[in-house]
């Protein structure tokens, strides 16, 4: 791991907290809650982790996530993300959490956004580590559901920055989630959505001119739609790309496919994420290495990323400032400028 990276102060953008399941927490919560599993240990369990598509992958996700049960479930679990991401230099992250998921096996939303609350804030009294949490609408669920979920989030809404949308693209285009969207911003919330990771370009613009999202998660399908590059470029919309999730999906075939080069010379905002770090083989400094050695980047490269994602954020003018001009010092110390 090359230390420019490693010790490079990051933001994370797209990141699933029930994708930072390790194998070892889901034996341990399945001891604590009495749960008995499929597997005989951790390493068969890992050993499940080949994925041909997205919806292979969703199937053990959904799977794996049976084990958090109560409060204190949901707070191991991000306290357990959180101390990775600390180790790995990650001083802001906005994280999404699947409540239909939770809701549906008879888990409170209490339950998941206070254990959720309580990590975050603990990790910001420790370390100065700050967060906001985006509440994703599962798209293989109906209209309805959705719905029903952001009325049960009401009492919460004080903790949740924005809404977002994830779980099997292909089949579940952006247009049937419209009145959610519009009901959502009616009540104040941020918008993203995953668009163009398995799905077609379409999709992206759908999002963008449907939705109305300000972000759109994975978007790497914009690759294939130069009029909808340029727009990106030109609207500076940022793009949470997830490189060793493309990987393991195979959405791409080898890191060189991945067009974060294209992106950059074309003056998109792209952003270097790890969406389900326990199932992809990596948190952000993996990510990091990997995009780097796959598509041989330069530091400039890495740097230009990293404030990306401090742009692409949604903290304070302030706060932003102040992030990148500790990524500018990084830079700095190791001979690596950047035009402001
Ligand atoms: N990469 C991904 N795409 C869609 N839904 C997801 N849910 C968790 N990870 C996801
Ligand atoms: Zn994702």
């Amino acid at each position: 791991m090359s230390n420019f990276i490693s010790d490079l102060p990051k933001v994370e953008l797209h990141l699933h907290i029930e994708g930072t399941l390790e194998p070892e927490l889901v034996f341990a919560l399945a001891k604590r809650n009495g749960i008995t599993l499929n597997y005989l240990d951790e390493s068969a369990l890992q050993a499940a982790y080949q994925f041909d598509d997205l919806q292979s992958f969703l199937n053990v996700y959904y799977s794996g996530m049976q084990v958090l049960l109560t409060e204190q479930d949901f707070f191991d679990l991000t306290w357990a993300y959180l101390v990775r991401s600390h180790a790995d230099k990650v001083r802001h992250v906005e994280i999404f959490f699947d409540p239909q998921a939770h809701l549906e096996r008879g888990v409170p939303m209490a339950a998941v956004v206070e254990g959720i609350v309580r990590a975050l804030e603990q990790a910001r009294q420790q370390w100065g580590l700050t967060s906001r949490l985006i509440m994703s609408f599962l798209r293989h669920l109906s209209e309805d559901s959705a719905f029903e979920t952001l009325g049960l989030a009401e009492p919460f809404r004080h903790h949740l920055s924005g809404v977002g949308l994830d779980s099997a693209e292909k089949g579940n285009p952006p247009t049937k989630f419209a009145r959610v969207y519009a009901a959502a911003l009616e009540q104040g919330y941020r918008l993203v959505a995953h668009a163009g990771e398995e799905g077609p370009a379409s999709y992206i613009r759908d999002a963008l001119d449907i939705l109305g999202v300000e972000r759109i998660d994975h978007g790497v399908a914009a690759i294939t739609d130069p009029p909808l590059m340029a727009r990106l470029a030109q609207e500076r919309i940022p793009l949470t790309v997830c490189p060793l999730s493309n990987l393991k999906l195979k959405v791409i075939n080898h890191m060189s496919e991945l067009p974060i080069p294209q992106f950059l010379a074309a003056g998109v905002c792209v952003t270097i994420n790890s969406d389900d770090p326990a199932y992809f083989g990596g948190y952000m400094n993996a990510n990091y290495q990997a995009l780097q050695e796959g598509l041989n980047l330069s530091d400039e490269n890495i740097l230009e990323l990293a404030l990306n994602s401090v742009e692409a954020c949604w903290l304070s003018p302030e706060e932003k400032a102040h992030l990148a001009a500790d990524i500018r010092d990084h830079g700095h110390a190791y001979g690596v400028v950047l035009p402001s």
